[in-house]
């Protein structure tokens, strides 16, 4: 199949893929830190290229600190855009296949039906605009690639919205949570799984694609989701997104429609109660002392 090189191998989706890795058995996978692959260095890149010589590379790098990407502008825009085009560059290069990740803020969320790939996009955040930015430089290079946009990332790695509210959950006696903001979570092991699908299935279908979890919740019921699978007593009161200030602004609604993806990339979608259930029980069983 040849090499499959994975940048930001140490953030979560990252992780994630590791551990699916290792499920499947897929073989020529190497996982990159940034502290060995920096994507912002296109010498480095030329180097791993002209060793590896990858079929694949998929970004797992970005700058994801929503609300500091507000202060850090050119931070930001360095990492999820300037990034992007030493890798589209040097992956047409290679003839090797990219596989972007991208995300729901890139709308506005205005709308109030699930958003499909050809929507407008019109982001609201720093953040968000530099992942369109993104998107956009990509096919300026090349056109073998697949850009998967999600949404609500959690997983048993790295930090996230779940491993923040057992914490808080165990921490406080109450909880406020945004209760207008609806989208829909995404088990970034699933997320994983679907990359994995599309490089097994040798699938050139490219394009761009929405990938979440199927169904639709707000962050409060998230929320009240993880403290029942977790059993979790603490008073968990919905809030409006006044009454929670952020230097960033959300999307209200980013709920997308993975009909494109389920269809195009043969990929079933689990339900995000379904794959919060198995998350959580792997969360605690990590916390089980060993017997
Ligand atoms: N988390 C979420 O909820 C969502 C994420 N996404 C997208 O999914 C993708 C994966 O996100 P996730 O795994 O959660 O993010 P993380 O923040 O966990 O991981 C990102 C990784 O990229 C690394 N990185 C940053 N700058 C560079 C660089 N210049 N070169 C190489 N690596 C770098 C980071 O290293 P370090 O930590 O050392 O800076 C970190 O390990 C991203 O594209 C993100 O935009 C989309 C929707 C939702
Ligand atoms: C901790 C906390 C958060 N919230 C709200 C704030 C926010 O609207 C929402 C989620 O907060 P977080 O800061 O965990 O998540 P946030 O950084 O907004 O998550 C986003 O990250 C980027 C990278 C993406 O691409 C998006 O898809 C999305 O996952 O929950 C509360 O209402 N109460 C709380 O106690």
């Amino acid at each position: 199949m040849g090499s499959i090189l994975v940048f930001g191998a140490s953030g979560q989706l990252g992780q994630c893929l590791a551990h699916v890795a290792r499920e499947r058995n897929t073989p020529e996978m190497v996982f990159l830190p940034e502290e060995q692959a920096n994507i912002l260095n296109p010498a480095g890149l030329q180097e791993l290229f002209a060793h590896y010589r990858p079929a694949y590379c998929i970004n797992c790098a970005a700058y994801t600190a929503v609300d500091k990407a507000e202060d850090e502008v050119e931070l930001a825009r360095k990492v999820n855009r300037d990034g992007v085009v030493n890798l589209s560059r040097i992956c047409a290069e290679y003839g090797t296949t990219l596989i972007q990740i991208s995300t729901d803020f890139v709308f506005a969320g205005t709308s109030n039906q699930p958003l499909v790939e050809t929507d407008e996009t019109a982001p609201i955040s720093v953040y968000g605009l530099t992942k369109l930015e993104g998107e956009q430089v990509i096919a300026e290079y090349t056109n073998q690639y697949f850009i998967l946009r999600t949404s609500w990332l959690y997983s048993e790695y790295a930090g996230n919205f779940v491993k923040t509210m057992r914490k808080l959950g165990h921490d406080r006696d109450e909880l406020r949570v945004i209760w207008d903001q609806l989208g829909t979570p995404t088990y970034a092991i699933d997320l994983a799984g679907c990359i994995l699908s599309i490089i097994e299935t040798g699938n050139q279908q490219y394009g761009l694609y929405h990938y979440s979890n199927e169904g639709v919740t707000s962050w409060y019921d998230f929320a009240v989701a993880i403290f029942e699978l977790s059993n979790i007593a603490v008073r968990t009161i919905p809030i409006r997104t006044a009454e929670y200030p952020t230097k960033a602004t959300r999307p209200p609604y980013s709920v997308m429609d993975k009909t494109k993806a389920k269809t195009q990339l043969g990929v079933a979608i689990p339900h995000w109660r379904e794959s919060l259930k198995v998350c959580i029980s792997r969360l605690s069983a990590q916390e089980q002392p060993a017997a």
